[in-house]
């Protein structure tokens, strides 16, 4: 394709170089730039793309797009100016790739905890549906059964607009994806054609990126104010800021609610550790997932298969039978019957809504004890609140590392240390390592007891000064109830 024809529709403010130099690659990362590549040079958090062009330029771009024109342009090359680069990305990259996300359904969910567990459930709802389906999420990508890598909860747009092309070869109808709050800023949803947007809730993550509330809700809303007319707008409006999302959409509003009138209606019967019972327009279902956050999960996974037509009964059928994603709420048993969950749990609310759900499930007088971290280079004012959180539901706490990344971990659990009300000191302990910190807890537990293990989920590894070393909770744990029944780990 011609740099002319991928500038078809983008505002241009100039150019400089030959307009029919072809292209076949984009990319934002000079690193991967080579003959024929047009980099794109976006302002960054870190560093200024536009520091890259001479790099890119040497490795032999065919093509620069940028907000400010070098000084010395290579004759050979040719030049784009623009306004936006990170929004001029998406326009060009749906059009490299011939508008894939026109070409199936594209539902993108957004919410500050719920966005992985409702793409997840929609992805697994419609394959039982018998339709071939792709998945963009935290966890990983997925085109039917095969599975690729993700790095980023929402990848730049390059990588979405890639992905869709190879979901569209391989027959699918359907994407499901999440839409973080960074995605929305950064402009890695620019140009996608969505289908439906859904919204979990909002609640406290990422002010160290977006700075204040407002401005976080905004991002969020940000999701609903471009999508088309033609898609649903489908928000939960038991959050108080669900309403807000439909403030100014142009696409159709709908809403689901456990607690008031709404599109998509639902009644909480029961709730243990066997799942959830629930009524949902009018039919009464038992679902196999876990916790009352769950049964707006369900609704909002309901509400959306019947916007995009599916038939609701049999959407319920299929619902019923649906497991939760990997690390969300998820059981280790040891053979005392030491209960370990380990969940995803990296906020507040969700540390709120698990913690409660746990409470809530206690039979007698079995413990809780909670193993809780908090990421590095990531919201430092959620420390504090979240090690609050823990020690207020739990009999005993462990404070312990979430990937401190290039953060010094102590500092980090200090930060934490500080919401630790003084009446529970003595049942707190501050252990950094978190391999220590799950045999502790292990040690510490009676059959039956739970432990959560909060924060990691899925996650395989745990980053340290940018070093990602193998790290599974779910392992851990049971290497650490092995430990315990061969007597290798002291018990108090
Ligand atoms: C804070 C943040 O969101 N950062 C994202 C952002 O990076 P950045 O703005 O810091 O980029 P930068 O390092 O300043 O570089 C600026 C530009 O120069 C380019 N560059 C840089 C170096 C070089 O040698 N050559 C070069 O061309 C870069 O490719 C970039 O385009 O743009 C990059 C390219 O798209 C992302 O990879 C990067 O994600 C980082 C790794 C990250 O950790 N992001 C997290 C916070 C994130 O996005 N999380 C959300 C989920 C949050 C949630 O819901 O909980 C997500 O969607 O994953
Ligand atoms: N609807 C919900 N409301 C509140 N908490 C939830 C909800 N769904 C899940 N959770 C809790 O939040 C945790 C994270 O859930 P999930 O991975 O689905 O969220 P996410 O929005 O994808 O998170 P991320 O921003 O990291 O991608 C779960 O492990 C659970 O503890
Ligand atoms: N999407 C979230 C994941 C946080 C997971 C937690 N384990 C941590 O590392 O803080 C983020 O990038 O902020
Ligand atoms: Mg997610």
């Amino acid at each position: 394709m011609t740099i002319k024809e991928l500038l078809y529709k983008v505002p241009i403010l100039a150019t400089a170089g030959d307009m029919e130099a072809v292209i076949n690659h984009l990319t934002l990362d000079s690193r991967n730039v080579g003959p024929g590549s047009l980099f794109i040079a976006v302002r960054g958090t870190v560093t200024d793309g536009h520091t890259f062009i001479d790099t890119a330029v040497r490795q032999g771009a065919s093509a620069i797009l940028c907000e400010e024109m070098p000084v010395n342009p290579e004759p050979a090359v040719t030049y784009v100016q623009v306004q936006d680069s990170a929004y001029t990305q998406g326009l060009i990259a749906a059009t490299f790739y011939g508008h894939p996300s026109r070409k199936l359904n594209l539902v993108g969910v957004t919410g500050t905890n719920g966005k992985t567990s409702t793409a997840t459930l929609l992805f697994r709802l419609f394959r039982a549906l018998g339709y071939r389906v792709g998945l963009i999420s935290t966890v990983q990508n997925q085109i039917d059964d095969t599975v690729i890598p993700a790095t980023h909860t929402t990848p730049d747009v390059i990588t979405t607009n890639a992905l869709l092309t190879d979901m569209l070869k391989h027959g699918c109808t359907h994407c499901f994806m999440e839409v973080s709050s960074h995605a929305v800023v950064q402009q890695r949803i620019a140009g996608l054609h969505f289908a439906g947007g859904i919204f979990t809730n909002i609640t406290h993550d990422h002010l160290d990126f977006h700075g204040t509330f407002d401005n976080y809700i905004r991002a969020k809303k940000g999701f609903f104010d471009q999508l088309p007319a033609s898609a649903f707008a489908l928000v939960n409006i038991d959050d108080k800021r669900g309403m807000v999302m439909l403030q100014n959409t142009a696409a159709r509003k709908e809403s689901f609610s456990l607690q008031t009138l709404a599109t998509f209606k639902g009644k909480l019967l029961a709730d243990s550790l066997f799942g959830l019972h629930m009524e949902i327009d009018g039919k009464e279902v038992w679902f196999k997932l876990i916790g009352r956050f769950n049964a707006y999960n369900i609704l909002g996974v309901y509400g959306a298969a019947v916007l995009l037509g599916e038939d609701p009964e049999e959407v319920l059928t299929q619902l019923s039978g649906l497991m939760p994603p990997p690390g969300r709420f998820e059981q280790v048993v040891s053979d005392e019957q030491i209960v370990g969950i380990v969940d995803y749990a990296h906020t507040p609310d969700a540390l709120q809504n698990v913690l409660e759900t746990i409470d809530g499930l206690r039979q007698a007088d079995e413990q809780i004890i909670t193993i809780v971290g908090c990421g590095g280079n990531r919201d430092a004012a959620k420390r504090p609140i979240m090690a609050e959180i823990a020690c207020k539901f739990s009999d005993k706490v462990i404070l312990t590392s979430d990937n401190p990344r290039d953060e010094d971990p102590m500092a980090i659990l200090e930060q934490m240390q500080a919401g630790v009300p003084p009446i529970d000191f003595k049942k707190t302990l501050t252990l950094p390592d978190r391999r220590e910190a799950i045999q502790k807890a292990v040690s510490m537990a009676n059959p039956h007891d739970i432990i959560l293990v909060a924060g990691k989920g899925h996650e395989t590894y745990q980053e340290i000064n940018g070093v990602k070393h193998d790290f599974d909770d779910r392992q851990v744990l049971l290497e650490a109830f092995a430990n315990v029944k061969s007597g290798s780990v002291d018990t108090p």
